[in-house]
């Protein structure tokens, strides 16, 4: 339940819509309560006038009493319907006050979601799966709003209509309320026990929710793979056992939920049989009239659908606390990329990592061991070396997506920690491994976000980037859709565009993180003589496993194991004669070939 007073901050914000609420769910119930004890008068009336009706049997005068009486009756109906109409009307209100706050709530909440989910480390998207991800910000929060929205409509209302309804009923006969009221404790102890049930099993059926989106998410990311390697039926009876897992659990909430109601039933039948007996006793001895028992099974009958609420009510709030406690835990976590000065400037583009040591918290990895190197502005650096040897930790550390385990990163001589981490990206032009285009035009992919970029820029990124041709030859140009809505560029359009990307952002340092591979030989020399003439005087990293796309950086250094084993111009480790020339022979034979 504590998680849920993080919800505080939203219903202090939304106090009016609540306070009104609260106003109106009052209203309402009165009125629902008053056309209980017109019934009793109007019943008593009857009774009476009855009396007197009979009294003036064979008098002209019946017929008058009767008209009086008919006219009365009338009235009550009328008075009854106009109640009914007062209740609905507020109703109305109620719904518009509570469930409206609970959207605006909701919409709070996801968009912090959102924002917070941005403001974590890489790490973080390591760690969680897609689907937890999207669990807790879509079926969780569904929850809290339901917990806000109608569960906080129908406590509310249980609670007004309880105090209404019982202190009507004391009024009339607190002995009568006593039997009446006496099923209340089992019923209470029913519920709660019951509930626990529920809160149990729903649980596990959130976990398994969850389990079960990881699964189709990473299913149809990978379609291509499952449908390449025949294995739709292997996918699909993997779904199928998620799935039946679901369903038992949600078949073991199901038995729970069917004997919430027959028990509520049977209690307020209780108390329905006891009105009667005890009533009727009440009666005999001249205490009570039959409008007044009347009167009370109207009243317990407009009990009984809040008390049966109020098993679904407590459920709900307790399911919303566990959301809100799997909320929460995504919402504690901080960023540990945080700057203390949080220095805003624009940089030349030097580095230096001193002593670098990276060790991947996850798995232990020690992926950089004592790495130096030091990079001047305006250089080029091609970073060389073999699969795991290091390389994209580099870019990764470089782009401030990790902090290093020990050792310093320096930018223009000042540690990278001192800088905005935001201002200091937006220097950064950083073209990852694994391509990532958005479901959007070629243009808004290559603006990214910088919506006003003229397009000439977009226009000559995509030149240098040499991907201008292909792109003339769409028929939308650069308007083309891609991803999902739209059209599947190949491997090595995909990676330029990709390029063109960073470019476009006037980047003051560019990391290429092998970016290059899925182009020939020939485009890559195209694109890196264009990086050399737009990169000039700014720094390029170009990250690589090939020798040709390294050549033509200023220096080359040579990673092994996390290590610089060799550094120097293409002339200087080619004269070396060590790991860079055996990988520049092995790559020309490879490509003769
Ligand atoms: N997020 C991660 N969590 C844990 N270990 C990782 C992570 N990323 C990389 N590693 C490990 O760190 C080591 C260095 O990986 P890195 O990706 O930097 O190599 P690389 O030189 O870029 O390789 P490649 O050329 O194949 O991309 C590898 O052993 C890898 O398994």
């Amino acid at each position: 339940m504590k998680a849920l007073k993080y919800l505080n901050q939203y219903l202090w914000k939304y106090k009016w819509y609540l306070i009104l609420g609260t106003v109106f769910t009052i209203i309402s119930n009165l009125f629902g309560i008053i056309p209980a004890q017109l019934v009793r008068y109007a019943l008593d009336l009857v009774l009476e006038t009855l009396d007197v009706y009979y009294l003036f049997n064979g008098t002209g005068l019946q017929t008058g009493v009767y008209d009086i009486f008919a006219f009365s009756i009338l009235l009550y109906g009328l008075l009854i319907l106009v109640m009914a109409l007062l209740k609905g009307i507020f109703l109305f209100l109620v719904r518009q006050t509570i469930i409206v706050m609970s959207r605006h709530i909701e919409f709070d909440l996801k968009n912090d979601i959102y924002s917070h989910y941005q403001t974590l480390p890489a790490s973080f998207f390591r760690r969680h799966n897609t689907g937890d991800l999207m669990a807790r910000i879509s079926e969780d929060v569904s929850n809290v709003r339901i917990y806000l929205g109608p569960a906080l409509m129908y406590g509310m209302n249980l609670i007004v209509l309880f105090f209404l309804v019982i202190s009507y009923m004391v009024s009339v006969s607190a002995k009568l309320t006593f039997y009446v009221l006496l099923p209340l404790p089992v019923l209470s102890l029913s519920v709660y026990i019951v509930n626990s049930m529920i809160m149990k099993r729903s649980q596990a059926i959130q976990k398994q929710l969850s389990g079960l989106s990881t699964f189709v998410q990473e299913a149809f990311s990978g379609i291509r793979v499952i449908k390449s390697f025949v294995q739709e039926d292997h996918s699909f009876s993997n779904f199928r056992k998620e799935a039946e897992d679901f369903k038992t659990k949600s078949l073991n909430l199901t038995m729970v939920d069917a004997f919430f109601y027959p028990i509520i039933l049977l209690l307020i039948g209780l108390s329905n049989i006891l009105i009667i007996y005890v009533g009727g006793q009440e009666i005999i001895g001249g205490n009570l009239t039959a409008g007044n028992i009347t009167e009370f099974i109207l009243y317990v009958n407009m009990l009984t659908w809040p008390v049966m609420a109020l098993g679904w009510t407590t459920s709900q709030i307790q399911r919303a606390a566990s959301s809100q406690g799997r909320i929460n835990e995504f919402l504690d976590e901080k960023t540990t990329l945080v700057s203390d000065k949080n220095l805003i400037h624009s940089i030349a583009g030097g580095i230096t990592f001193q002593n670098v040591n990276f060790v991947y918290p996850d798995s232990g990895i020690h992926a950089l061991q004592d790495f130096n190197l030091d990079v001047k502005s305006g250089e080029s650096v091609a970073i060389l070396g073999t699969t795991g040897s290091g390389k994209s930790t580099l870019a990764h550390l470089l782009c401030r997506l990790y902090d290093p385990t020990s050792g310093e990163i320096r930018i223009d001589g000042i540690p990278m920690k001192d800088y905005d981490v935001h201002a200091f990206r937006r220097q950064i032009g950083y073209v990852p491994q694994d391509v990532f285009l958005f479901s959007d035009s070629i243009q808004n992919n290559v603006r990214f976000g910088t919506l006003n970029m003229p397009f000439e820029r977009v226009e000559q990124a995509v030149k240098d980037a040499d991907l201008y041709k292909n792109i003339m030859d769409f028929p939308s140009g650069f308007e083309t859709m891609l991803g999902e809505r739209g059209i599947t560029l190949s491997g090595g359009q995909k990676q330029r565009l990709s390029i063109a990307r960073a470019i476009a952002r006037d980047p003051r340092i560019l990391v290429l993180d092998d970016c290059l591979s899925a182009v020939d030989t020939n485009t890559e020399n195209i694109i890196l003589n264009n990086l050399k003439r737009i990169m000039e005087n700014r720094t390029s990293v170009i990250i690589s496993h090939r020798v040709s796309s390294a050549k033509l950086a200023d220096r080359i250094v040579v990673l092994d194991e996390g290590r610089i084993v060799e550094q120097g111009t293409h002339a200087e480790l080619m004269a070396l004669n060590a790991t860079y020339k055996e990988l520049y022979e092995k790559q020309l034979i490879a490509e003769e070939v």
